[in-house]
């Protein structure tokens, strides 16, 4: 299996547990590693393969539409969209609200898992 890796992806998302996070939206860092077939690149088509762009859209377009009072909750929903949607076989997500908590820069859920319910070892 290959890997196609996307780091600091920003995206506004309405999430949290306070009214001001339900109405106003914060911005969310995404680190996001998926699986793609090893065949892809033998045919050098991206058919073959998962459009890494469409995965960004995708991921813009569901979170700018809801909101969560999670960040684990919002982790989980991009781990199905990519396992639902795009068919990734594999995925490590770690995301993060940036600066919401004083003396803190980052804070936020790690998840990696195989589609199978699997959890495969990367690096
Ligand atoms: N385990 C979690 N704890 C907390 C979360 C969360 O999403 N998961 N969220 C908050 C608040 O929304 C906070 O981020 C706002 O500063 C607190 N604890």
């Amino acid at each position: 299996m290959d890997f196609i890796f996307i780091e600091e992806l920003r995206v506004e998302a309405r999430v949290g547990i306070y009214p001001r996070e339900r109405v106003a939206s914060q911005t969310v860092e995404l680190n996001l590693t998926f699986g793609v077939p090893d065949a892809a690149a033998e045919r050098d088509d991206i058919a073959d393969t998962i459009d890494y762009a469409q995965v960004i859209e995708r991921i813009r377009e569901e979170l700018s539409a809801r909101h969560f009072n999670l960040i684990e909750t919002l982790g989980e929903f991009v781990v199905a969209l990519l396992f639902n949607e795009f068919n990734a076989p594999w995925v490590k997500l770690r995301i993060a609200k940036i600066g919401v908590m004083k003396g803190v820069r980052r804070v936020g859920v790690f998840i990696q898992r195989g589609k199978d319910g699997r959890v495969l070892e990367s690096d």
